[in-house]
């Protein structure tokens, strides 16, 4: 049986998805498409062997995981497609009412650090469909990830404030922002290791392809995408897919700032899937 694996269809993962179909790699998965949070579920639920996953459900869900190496999406500082758009100064918000998309994971909690240690302040959180109309329709803010705030910002409505969470994350702590990891299940990965060490280098090496070549994706989206060329290079340049030591220094933090504000009952371990291991537990 092929690996089930996960695939956000999102802009965002594009480049990843260009460079598999441009390196032939589909061939040897079998991918199914979803938001992050269909996809957090069916990874975590066993419905996947191998998925993106919002940073937040790994570390929810970290002793059934292991990371693959070499692939997030993160960000230093602004990442353009995860804002809280608000009706008031984000100042003001406290006790107000925020709509949250039911597509994220990361970003849910990632606002909730924010308002409560920069901002000291404590809104109504319920969450919703990511329709920005109907969301400002019963809130005063709402959070969107992926297109729907891209697409919220492109058109950037006047009278709104937009606040850029990655943005937000590096001036408050000054480190990047994981959003998404890679992760296998670790009883698929104990039972299939070259099939995932396989999977892993087709990844890197398609993301790297990709990486290389962001104009040559950005031309093939617009011809089908509203959005200008120009912004679309500079959308995948900002977005950084790879999975350093700093970028884990990042997740680590947020981690921490998840486990001492009670969003998570323990402090995750980072821990990467390695074909050499024959201490498998
Ligand atoms: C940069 C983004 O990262 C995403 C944010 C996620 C989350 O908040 O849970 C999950 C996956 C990523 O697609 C985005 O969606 O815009």
């Amino acid at each position: 049986m092929l690996p089930r694996v996960g695939h956000i269809q999102f802009l965002n993962c594009m480049p990843l998805y260009y460079g598999l179909v441009k390196k032939h790699a589909l061939s040897e998965v079998h991918l199914i498409k979803g938001t992050p949070t269909e996809l957090n579920n069916m990874l975590i639920e066993g419905h996947l062997d191998i998925s993106p996953i919002s940073a937040f459900q790994y570390g929810k869900h970290h002793r059934e995981l292991e990371l693959l190496p070499g692939l997030s999406v993160s960000s230093d500082g602004e990442v353009q497609s995860i804002f809280l758009i608000s009706k008031i100064p984000i100042n003001e918000l406290d006790g107000k009412k925020i709509a949250l998309t039911n597509t994220s994971a990361t970003s849910q909690n990632l606002i909730k650090i924010i308002l409560q240690e920069k901002y000291h302040i404590e809104p109504d959180y319920f969450e919703s469909p990511p329709l920005l109309r109907n969301m400002l329709l019963e809130a005063d803010a709402a959070l969107l990830i992926g297109d729907a705030a891209i697409e919220a910002c492109y058109h950037k409505p006047r009278g709104l404030f937009f606040y850029d969470l990655g943005e937000e994350w590096k001036a408050m702590t000054g480190q990047k922002m994981v959003y998404a990891v890679w992760a296998v299940r670790r009883e698929y990965a104990g039972n299939n290791p070259e099939a995932v060490t396989k999977i892993i280098e087709a990844f890197n090496e398609s993301m790297a392809y990709s990486v290389k070549n962001a104009p040559e994706i950005a031309a093939e989206i617009a011809k089908y995408e509203n959005y200008s060329e120009e912004y679309l290079v500079n959308y995948f340049h900002t977005l950084e897919f790879d999975f350093t030591p700093c970028h884990q220094n990042g997740l680590a933090t947020f981690f921490q700032k998840l486990t001492s504000l009670d969003l998570l009952s323990e402090l995750p371990e980072i821990k990467f899937f390695s074909s050499a291991s024959s201490f498998r537990d």
